[in-house]
């Protein structure tokens, strides 16, 4: 096939310099387009939508930085490998938990909860009842150990309850049990009937607790972005490869050529089959697209004239199913304005996103004013739609019933010289800003290996290599407060 043929084509590929093509400007893509033009690769990203940053998205409609996407930063130590950016851009972090495991992004002592009927939870209850749900979750590693075959955390659950009638609760215990499940179920994005016993407490979590960054995660996405060859508006529709070229074809009738791609799109956007593959992806390859799993979680930010709100971290409302219990987070703790942020995951967060940003206003204040009955109305609201955005599709990956264990692995795997990146593609932090960050430096690595490989050494010489390991040592300590 003769690339050169396609209409519209960028012509690249006498270059001096060889050149890649980055599809898609979340923190995965820019890191990888970063690695590759630091490293003086010619290098041209190409991002659907009008803005860089996708599943990070600071708004700034309130008068300050709302993160509509990721907040927090799940693992406040020097070992993130975001650490040394925020360090040097003097980003301040608000720590919600000094705990690393995956359940608790909040620490106990910082949440309020409440019944339906607005009675305050006695924070004895919420305590005996988060020591028995650690529990029943260790019990699960038995049901894990004894079944060679994958089920799902809540089935497990029901079993340990089964074998356990002392863990069982009744009463409003039960409700904030019902709680602590409907948070888990925020972590993962995903329903407990979903979620994989085999895999849930894989992850590899690091060090230091969880985050907030109280400026946004929106600096980093800039710095990052600096001096890059962004094409904002440009939806790839098509990529072909063949003879040591990547064809990329965008929908605005645009093709652009270069010696290799990384796509960095969501898993959502590659399992809707929205982007065609010449020749088509390998059986193995669309069978790790398909296996893994992808979450949804919205949130709706309220803005108020005045706080009413006790000063917590965590709002919470109890009831009898997961999918009913609810949480604001109280942003006026971390950062002085008057927002509360309400989260909502799994088929909560599908359903919240069938009904009109009104209606879903609506209903969160009914939640709210059952707290607070005199909850004032809100001045300004946002509200996300991460299910249903063609651009995401979902908000993050997780293991699903008996998804196989080298999935991430086949994902990632490189087709010769299209390389794969995304927060879905790796498995010791998928789902997390920091994780899809190192997973776009690592695709970056490996394709500047490639190319290297193909060019020869007299090419090599012509390479200034500033690959950035400089930048992996944090220069400042981290800035972290709790107020
Ligand atoms: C509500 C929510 C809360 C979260 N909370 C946290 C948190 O607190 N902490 C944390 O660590 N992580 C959190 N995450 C996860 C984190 O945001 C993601 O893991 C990470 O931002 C993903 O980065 P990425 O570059 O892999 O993907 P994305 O950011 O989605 O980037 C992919 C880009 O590809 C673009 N694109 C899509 N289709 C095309 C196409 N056809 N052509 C060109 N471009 C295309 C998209 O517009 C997007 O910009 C959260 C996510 C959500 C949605």
């Amino acid at each position: 096939m003769d690339l050169l043929r396609f209409q519209g084509i960028e012509r690249q590929e006498e270059a001096a310099v060889p050149c890649v093509i980055v599809i898609g400007g979340g923190i995965s893509g820019l890191a990888a387009a970063r690695t590759l033009t630091d490293a003086s690769f010619k290098v041209i990203l190409l991002e659907s939508r009008e803005r860089l940053g996708g599943r990070i998205h600071t708004d700034f409609s309130f008068g300050c930085p709302v993160d509509m996407g990721a907040s927090w930063l799940h693992g406040v130590c020097n070992e993130n490998p975001l650490a040394p950016l925020i360090s040097s851009l003097g980003l301040k972090l608000y720590r919600t938990s000094g705990d690393n495991s995956v359940l608790y992004d909040h620490d106990l002592e910082s949440y309020t909860l409440f019944d339906m009927d607005g009675r305050k939870v006695p924070q004895e209850i919420v305590v005996e009842v988060g020591d028995v749900f650690k529990r029943i979750l260790k019990e699960t590693e038995k049901v894990r150990d004894e079944h060679k075959k994958d089920m799902s955390v809540l089935k497990a659950i029901s079993i340990v309850l089964e074998r356990n009638p002392e863990l069982r609760q009744e009463g409003l215990a039960y409700e904030v049990m019902q709680w602590y499940i409907c948070r888990m179920e925020a972590w993962f994005a995903a329903d407990t009937d979903m979620i994989s016993l085999k895999c849930w407490d894989q992850e590899q979590v690091l060090l230091g607790g969880h985050g907030l960054m109280v400026q946004g995660y929106d600096p980093i996405i800039k710095e990052l972005a600096k001096d890059i060859d962004v094409r904002l508006n440009h939806r790839v529709s098509k990529i072909s490869r063949g003879c040591d070229k990547v064809v990329v074809k965008v929908e605005n009738g645009l093709s652009f050529i270069a010696d290799a791609a990384i796509v960095t799109v969501p898993l959502g956007v590659l399992k809707a089959n929205l982007i065609q593959f010449e020749p088509k992806l390998p059986e193995w390859k669309v069978a790790a697209i398909s296996d893994i799993g992808v979450g949804n979680e919205n949130k709706i930010a309220l803005l108020f004239d005045r706080v009413f709100w006790p000063n917590v971290e965590l709002l919470g409302i109890v009831a009898r199913t997961s999918y009913s219990c609810g949480y604001f987070l109280n942003l006026h703790k971390a950062t002085g304005h008057p927002i509360l942020v309400y989260m909502a995951a799994g088929r909560f967060a599908d359903d919240l996103e069938k009904f009109s940003d009104e209606y879903a206003v609506k209903f969160v204040m009914s939640q709210l004013k059952k707290m607070f009955p005199d909850a004032t109305e809100p001045v300004q609201y946002l509200v996300s739609h991460w299910g249903t955005d063609p651009n995401s599709l979902g908000c993050y990956s997780y293991d699903p019933v008996g998804m196989a264990g080298d999935v991430y692995d086949k994902l990632r795997e490189p087709l010769d010289n299209l390389f794969f990146g995304g927060e879905a593609v790796t498995e010791e932090h998928q789902g997390s800003v920091h994780g899809a960050y190192s997973s776009g430096v690592l695709a970056a690595r490996n394709c500047e290996n490639h190319l290297l490989e193909r060019l020869g050494d007299f090419r090599k010489l012509q390479l200034i290599s500033f690959s950035g390991d400089a930048l992996l040592e944090p220069i400042f300590p981290l800035q972290i407060s709790r107020m």
